[in-house]
């Protein structure tokens, strides 16, 4: 039988960021220089900028159901600007995305994927439960009772049984630990059960007891559900998983 699901194809994808100096707003006259003269360090800029800075370059991967993609490099290498071309939030200057061999369609593919990014944006004061309930609410549009049942069956998958009335907190307020919060952010974007999910450094700044039970749970979700998952990391490897390495590219 087919194995059903939504497969992701970089091609070619070459993605430049502009480097060069803006001339200063204002204009800075020293002592020495006469009023009416132009300073002629703004030409000296221009001629030292290269204007471009390459991020990535001719890069290449695919990303399949049932399976978890690693995208790995060391800081400044790209991985975040790549997922978020994965996505659809950014434009490259070349290359195309695939899905499921089709030119990528933004606002369809924006309802069937959930993007985790590196940083938890949760609001402290709410309890684990009311922080998914809110999402749910914004994302699906069932019934009360529904609602309430998805949440709780996302809380057991996640592993948030036990601190579902405890509150997220975060550095001034007391509430669950880094790793708890990483998952809830992770349950955040995953409450519509979404074919593709992709996390910007999932296990960034957790102890590995904790960077562990993260990455089990995405193979559980991958390898039960058939979801593509998409992920960056430091580090190469994280187990049984396939890994594209990028490097930071001088250009
Ligand atoms: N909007 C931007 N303006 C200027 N520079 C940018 C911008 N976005 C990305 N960059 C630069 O592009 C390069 C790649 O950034 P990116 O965040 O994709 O790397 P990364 O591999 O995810 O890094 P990290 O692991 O530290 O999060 C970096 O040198 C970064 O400074």
């Amino acid at each position: 039988m087919k194995k059903q699901g939504c497969e992701i194809e970089a091609m070619g994808i070459t993605y430049k960021i502009s480097s060069k100096k803006r001339e200063h707003p204002f204009k800075i006259f020293t002592k020495k220089q006469e009023i009416n003269q132009e300073p002629k360090q703004v030409i000296n800029l221009e001629e030292a900028s290269p204007g471009a800075k390459h991020v990535l370059k001719d890069v290449f991967c695919r990303a399949k159901p049932w399976e978890i993609l690693a995208i790995v490099g060391p800081s400044g290498a790209g991985k975040s600007s790549l997922l978020e071309i994965l996505a659809g939030k950014l434009t490259p200057q070349n290359g195309t995305i695939l899905v499921n061999q089709n030119p990528i369609d933004k606002a369809r593919f924006k309802r069937i994927s959930g993007y985790v990014t590196q940083k938890d944006t949760l609001f402290p004061l709410l309890t684990v439960e009311e922080t998914l309930m809110f999402s749910a609410r914004l994302r699906l549009r069932l019934p009360q009772a529904q609602l309430s049942s998805s949440v709780k069956s996302l809380m057991k998958e996640l592993g948030l049984d036990h601190v579902a009335m405890t509150r997220v907190g975060d550095d001034r307020i007391r509430g669950i630990s880094g790793g708890e919060r990483r998952r809830v952010s992770i349950g955040v974007d995953a409450i519509h059960d979404p074919e593709v999910l992709i996390l910007d450094e999932p296990t960034s700044g957790l102890d590995s007891t904790s960077a562990l039970q993260i990455i089990d749970m995405l193979k559980a979700m991958a390898e039960t559900r058939g979801r593509t998952i998409i992920l960056s990391i430091h580090q190469p490897g994280f187990p049984d998983c396939e890994a594209v390495q990028l490097n930071t590219y001088d250009g």
